[in-house]
């Protein structure tokens, strides 16, 4: 079975809301120095007007994605089942399925065009500036080692870390994603943790090599709503202490609202909207976000609309 590192960072092989009707090209030129010296403003990931084709059943299937992510800030992509987020995801991390091919635009990470990169270039990149996690930790774990060692094994890989050191640096980022007894849980097999613990170990192999944007990829979604909450407490809490760029895949309209500066809605791949969270959860200007906004009212979607007006009235007073 292929290790933690392999499987989840090697193997990986504004303005206004607006109804989008073209694409958003205008999102500027990035930058070719490293993002950790460049300005809190300057893209780590810009994604310009992508398009994405299954070249085996000759069909294009996104058709024209854009945003740019700068550092601390967080974008959403939501929409229905098949409307083509997660291949947007899999573009930006250089892991599109077999057939399928970007024919157009452009992803730059860092300022870095990624069209043309080798595979070396994308295992020096990912884990320790692009990282991913997907729903399902226990399918990215391997069963038969602890997960602790699964962690040090990333930091050895990514950071050169000497065995204990990694050790140590294993066990800080399990009490960062807050773990209760992180020692313990090092030691720990996948079998013994639940849903929720298995998906912080997951996010702290993600961020183990101190990545400057992370893509979760519907991460909560099959987690409890109380676990879920704490989650995305988490993924809050590292963008703002680390300045993590967040692009954040769900289907639930209410984690988007609580995590996101900015939302994408696709629809059979297609960005049929586009803008400020706020924006477009408050006054919808296509007829699709009304729909799923008017499905989510349902399951507490109106408790965040209504927090965030409440913040709104505030930062206005
Ligand atoms: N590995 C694959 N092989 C064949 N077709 C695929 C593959 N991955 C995606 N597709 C097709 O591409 C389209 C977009 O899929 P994608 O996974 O991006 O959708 P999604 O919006 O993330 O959906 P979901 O919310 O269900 O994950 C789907 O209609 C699907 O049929």
């Amino acid at each position: 079975m292929a290790t933690l590192s392999e499987k989840v960072l090697t193997e990986a092989e504004q303005d206004s809301s607006s109804v989008v009707e073209e694409p958003n090209t205008s999102t500027g030129t990035g930058p070719t120095e490293p993002v950790r010296q460049a300005s809190p403003s300057t893209p780590v990931l810009s994604v310009r007007d992508v398009r994405i084709s299954d070249q085996a059943a000759g069909d294009e299937i996104v058709h024209g994605v854009s945003f740019t992510l700068t550092p601390g800030r967080a974008v959403g992509i939501v929409g229905e089942s098949g409307s083509g987020k997660t291949l947007t995801c899999r573009a930006t991390l250089g892991i599109l399925p077999a057939h399928f091919e970007v024919t157009a635009g452009s992803i730059e990470i860092d300022g870095q065009d990624i069209s043309g990169f080798s595979s070396a270039q994308w295992t020096a990149l990912r884990g320790a500036t692009i990282s991913a996690v997907f729903q399902d930790p226990a399918s990215y774990l391997n069963p038969s080692i602890r997960v602790g060692a699964q962690i040090a094994e990333v930091l050895r890989v990514k950071k050169g870390l000497k065995r204990r050191e990694a050790r140590e640096e294993a066990i800080d980022l399990l009490r960062a994603v807050h773990l209760r007894d992180p020692e313990l849980v090092y030691s720990q097999y996948t079998y013994e943790l639940s849903g929720g613990m298995l998906q912080r170990v997951l996010i702290a192999a993600a961020i183990a090599a101190d990545p400057r944007i992370l893509i979760a990829d519907e991460a909560t979604t099959a987690l409890d709503v109380t676990v879920q909450a704490e989650i995305l407490d988490l993924l809050a809490d590292l963008r703002e202490r680390t300045g993590l760029a967040l692009v954040l895949v769900s289907h639930d309209l209410a984690v988007v609202a609580q995590l996101c500066d900015e939302v994408l809605v696709m629809r059979q791949g297609e960005v049929v909207e586009q803008g400020p969270t706020h924006e477009v959860l408050h006054k919808p200007r296509h007829e699709y976000t009304r729909l799923l906004i008017a499905e989510h009212e349902q399951y507490g979607l109106d408790k965040f609309l209504a927090a965030e007006t409440a913040d709104a009235v505030e930062e206005d007073a």
